[in-house]
């Protein structure tokens, strides 16, 4: 076990880059839904800097990115649209656990360790990817970036897990991938490790000082 699993009483997880690599999937969406409105594709390794602040922010960068300018809210709105569709249609395609993965979330939860889930990604995702790799039973309450009117790097999801398990913040894990897990874990009360292989927007997550980091979560177990 961890040493930073010392007395944690329930452990929160990021999705994407922490999980799952899901940015093969999450780009071809985003390229489907601007070719819908005529743009050309930006492709997986610039849409791999835009995660990590819900698909809204997502689709705001990638269109600013083709259109070199800000886009109006009508145009935001309809590709938005049109990447919710392309992504529910194909959300599990591509997208992979990362490795260790597995070996944590199985050894934790047959250890009794209540799991959460805290993602920016709407809330309509998170089963359908869970479910695809077995993984859904593995987490007591999944939390979106649409479920609640805060979401990371507010701290609001993290305090609502916590409640939810009536554990204290104190005795809570966040376990991200970018700086906004880190913050959100950090203004909550939790504990925070980090691990290096996800999106943080280009940066080291490393730079957001949380309290470990590990290359594998198979090292929590
Ligand atoms: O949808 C996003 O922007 C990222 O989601 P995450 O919070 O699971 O990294
Ligand atoms: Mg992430």
């Amino acid at each position: 076990m961890h040493p930073l699993l010392q007395g944690v009483k329930l452990v929160a997880f990021d999705l994407d880059g922490t999980l799952v690599d899901s940015v093969p999937d999450l780009a071809a969406a985003v390229d489907a839904a601007l070719a819908d409105d005529g743009l050309s594709p930006r492709g997986e390794a610039r849409v791999r800097d835009w995660v990590g602040n819900g698909s809204h922010k997502l689709i705001e960068r990638a269109l600013a990115d083709a259109l070199n300018d800000a886009p109006d809210a009508e145009r935001q709105a309809s590709v938005h649209a049109r990447f919710l569709h392309h992504y529910g249609l194909a959300p599990n395609d591509r997208t992979r656990l990362y490795p260790g993965v597995r070996e944590a979330l199985d050894g934790l939860h047959a250890a009794g360790m209540p799991l959460g889930l805290v993602t920016n990604k709407p809330q309509a995702f998170i089963a359908p990817i869970l479910e695809g790799f077995g993984l859904a039973d593995h987490f007591g309450l999944c939390l979106g970036g649409d479920a609640l009117p805060q979401k990371k790097p507010d701290p609001a999801p993290l305090l609502h897990l916590a409640a939810h398990f009536g554990v204290a913040p104190g005795d809570c894990l966040m376990v991200g991938d970018s700086r906004h897990d880190i913050e959100a874990g950090r203004r909550a009360g939790f504990r925070t490790l980090a691990v290096p292989y996800g999106y943080n927007h280009g940066e080291p997550v490393a730079a957001s000082r949380p309290d470990a980091q590990v290359e594998s979560l198979a090292e929590l177990v």
